[in-house]
């Protein structure tokens, strides 16, 4: 297994803002292997987001070297799809054509248009959305639109899966539905996933490692937590799991007792 799939060396971020600089991470070194799960967890506005830009490449950092599959990260590229809370499609356009957009771009000067449906017919598939091919995105319910999402991210094969609270929007029926499919089609696809996230129970479910940071300003990641629990994982055996009982407690531990989050005084 390729261990340093992903390496971010050294990453500083500094944005330039009207009232100043301001430093929102420091010296930030992780690597995340090929095939792994990784998910980053810390209070909103340490930092997060940012990094998850940084490793798409639609930031790039102020100092150091983010590296993916021994590239340097200069820009985003389709070997590294990223999926937003917000689902992002194309109100005119349907499931089938969102995803043909991005099946095209990787492979439409390759394949044949043929092919090219038939991969964006066999991603719809594999989040179970094939029956809504024809439909558009308002016809549909704000889960479907987030697996039309994945599913688009999918379909690109990239090496890399990057995920941004993919499920923060929606109720929690619909989360713990969408987080199983996820669990299954990574399964499936091996594919490597960095995803943040705020939500404990979902980092435990979902990672091989959890990456906790620190609070901003100038945040780094403060501890990071190997979760050893056997694949594949059911959400309900783990509720009584003392090994799940244990990872859980070590994430609030650190996010309430240890980095405690202090609101700052407007
Ligand atoms: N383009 C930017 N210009 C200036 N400051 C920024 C910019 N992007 C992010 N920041 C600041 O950097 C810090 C980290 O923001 P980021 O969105 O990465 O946090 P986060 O952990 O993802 O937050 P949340 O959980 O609330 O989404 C915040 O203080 C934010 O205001």
């Amino acid at each position: 297994m390729n261990s340093n799939f992903i390496q971010v060396q050294n990453a500083e971020m500094v944005f330039n803002t009207k009232k100043g600089r301001f430093h929102a991470l420091r010296e930030i070194n992780l690597n995340v292997a090929k095939g792994e799960f990784v998910t980053l967890i810390g209070h909103s506005g340490c930092g997060k987001s940012t990094l998850l830009n940084l490793i798409a490449g639609l930031t790039l950092p102020s100092s150091g070297a983010l590296i993916c599959d021994n590239r340097e990260i200069a820009a985003p590229g389709p070997e590294r799809a990223v999926v937003f809370q917000n689902h992002s499609l194309l109100p005119w356009l349907t499931c089938e054509e969102n995803v043909h957009l991005a099946v095209e771009r990787v492979f439409g000067a390759t394949e044949s248009k043929a092919q090219l449906k038939a991969r964006s017919l066999a991603a719809l598939d594999l989040v179970n959305m094939g029956h809504a091919a024809t439909k558009r995105p308002h016809e549909i319910s704000g889960g479907m639109k987030q697996r039309v999402g994945i599913a688009r991210a999918l379909a690109m094969e990239p090496k890399v899966l990057l995920m941004d609270e993919p499920f923060g929007a929606l109720d929690a029926l619909t989360r713990a539905h969408l987080q199983d499919e996820l669990l299954k089609i990574v399964a499936r696809t091996q594919s490597t996933v960095v995803m943040v996230t705020h939500d404990v129970d979902e980092a435990v479910l979902l990672s091989d490692r959890i990456v906790m940071m620190t609070n901003g300003p100038a945040a780094t990641i403060g501890e990071i937590l190997s979760i050893d629990l056997e694949r594949p994982r059911n959400r309900v055996e783990l509720a009584e799991d003392t090994k799940y009982v244990h990872y859980r407690k070590e994430v609030l531990d650190f996010l309430y007792t240890r980095h405690g989050h202090v609101e700052k005084a407007a």
